[in-house]
């Protein structure tokens, strides 16, 4: 069965980045200011924890207005991989429909699986492998070989599990399953990545003592993604204790299945509402949870500091930006930010900080060098190619205010790098980015929904 609702010829959600034929995309210019209201389609990390969750249930799942995207979609061939029979079924929404999950009888290997760029499907698949009867091989694009992954791969070696990675500790390896996990207690170092520790915690439950994981070494980024992991287990009735900061208990059980709506990717909100800041007016999104573990939910408090503001109105979230200056500033402010928790959100906020009128510096965000890119160093490079005053910082980036001018920009198959040189082109004119194509990683209605925003 095809999945994909998308049908564009040239893109192919499980190939390579699409370079556009014609040299690149000319990210439009806002001519006047924003009025737009939008949908966007399933969170990321909800749809891949969830269904891995489903996957390793204890009944079938329906998963409600999920998303569909290149990660989602490798997840859903990897867990079909391993056994799991995923049916996308007619549902509400504009974005594809839901997705039906009936877990396997047994997990069984002897298969192999893509990980694309997707670093939930590296991580969290690798414990449901181990889980499986039969080696399962996992590889995926070029610069996922380069993204960390030890916490994973040797938190699964110190629990017994046969995992073959000829001593590299990242992709390509084989996860010899034995279809059974003791579990217990385990240390890993989670500073390079939180879903080291949300990938333990997932199959934890069908692990024969369950597990006792304890984070050793400097701090644990994107902690709001674990407590996403521990309320997402919550739902389907397992407790995740954690009896001191870094330390997670997980008692062995079943995980229950359960049918659940996906709430709306609020990190890829974030380019939308950026927008509004950039060519004044508002952007509005609609679905906006009122309770979420989403790391995007920050952008309330986080873009009132650039100058906005944010309001409420039900489920709309809606950013309204003040008229441009008479002094031919863009009336956007300077910000001093730590990012730790929402690394995530820094490329598009970056962006944003390099069109103010003041200085920026962004800190705690030194983990996204191991992203879909080295972020940090992607964001200084093509921000100073179009005239910006960036200077990278160990873990974070000092933005000065300059004039940019258009040019090219390179994505780096990073999704966030795409959205971002969009961002920078809504107020620069003639910024080209180099593939467009790489935000179907999580969004490929992306340029469908920009048009929209400027329509
Ligand atoms: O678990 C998840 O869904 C994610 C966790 C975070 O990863 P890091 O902890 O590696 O930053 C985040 O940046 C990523 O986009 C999604
Ligand atoms: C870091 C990201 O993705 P991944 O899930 O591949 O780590 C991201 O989406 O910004």
């Amino acid at each position: 069965m095809q999945i994909s609702p998308y049908s564009e010829p040239e893109f192919d959600p499980y190939g390579d980045r699409q370079t556009e034929p014609d040299g690149g995309w000319l990210a439009p210019t806002a001519a006047r200011p924003l009025g737009a209201v939008l949908a966007l389609p399933g969170s990321k990390s909800l749809t891949n924890r969830e269904l891995v969750l489903a996957a390793l249930a204890d009944g079938p799942s329906t998963l409600r207005a999920p998303l569909f995207s290149r990660d989602s979609e490798l997840m859903i061939e990897g867990l079909r991989a391993l056994g799991t029979t995923i049916e996308q079924i007619p549902g509400q929404g504009d974005f594809g429909g839901d997705l039906r999950v009936t877990p396997a009888d047994e997990l069984t290997g002897s298969t192999t699986i893509d990980c694309g760029l997707a670093g939930t499907v590296m991580r969290f698949l690798p414990p449901v492998a181990a889980l499986a009867l039969g080696p399962t091989t996992f590889d995926g694009d070029e610069y996922a070989r380069k993204r960390p992954m030890a916490g994973v791969v040797r938190g699964l070696q110190a629990l017994g599990v046969d995992l073959d990675d000829d001593g590299r500790g990242t992709l390509p390896f084989t996860v010899h399953g034995t279809g059974r996990v003791g579990g217990g207690t385990l240390e890993i170092d989670a500073s390079a990545s939180s879903q080291f520790v949300s990938a333990l915690l997932l199959s934890a439950p069908r692990f024969e003592r369950g597990l006792d994981l304890r984070h050793i070494g400097e701090r644990v980024p994107s902690m709001p993604h674990i407590e996403m992991t521990i309320a997402s287990l919550a739902a389907r009735g397992v407790e995740v204790a954690s009896p001191e900061p870094g330390r997670w208990v997980v008692e062995p059980g079943p995980i229950a299945a359960v049918d659940l709506d996906i709430e709306p990717d609020l990190s890829n909100a974030a380019p939308f509402l950026v927008a509004a800041i950039v060519a004044g007016g508002s952007v509005t999104i609609t679905g906006w949870p009122a309770d979420t573990t989403q790391v995007g939910a920050q952008l309330i408090d986080l873009l009132p500091r650039f100058g906005a503001t944010v309001t409420r109105d039900g489920d709309r979230l809606t950013v309204h930006a003040p008229r441009r200056p008479a002094d031919g500033g863009r009336g956007i402010r300077g910000v001093d930010l730590d990012l730790s928790e929402a690394g995530e959100l820094a490329p598009n906020l970056v962006a944003l900080a390099a069109l103010a009128d003041e200085p920026s510096t962004i800190i705690g965000i030194g983990h996204i060098r191991h992203h879909e890119t080295d972020r940090i160093a992607a964001l200084a490079t093509e921000l100073n190619g179009l005239g910006g005053r960036v200077t990278e910082l160990d873990d974070g980036l000092r933005i000065e205010p300059a004039p940019l001018h258009g040019g090219p920009w390179r994505a780096y198959a990073d999704h966030r790098m795409a959205t971002s040189g969009a961002i920078i082109g809504l107020g620069v004119s003639d910024v080209v980015i180099d593939d467009i194509g790489s935000t179907s990683k999580t969004l490929p209605q992306f340029t469908e929904l920009w048009g929209k925003l400027l329509a």
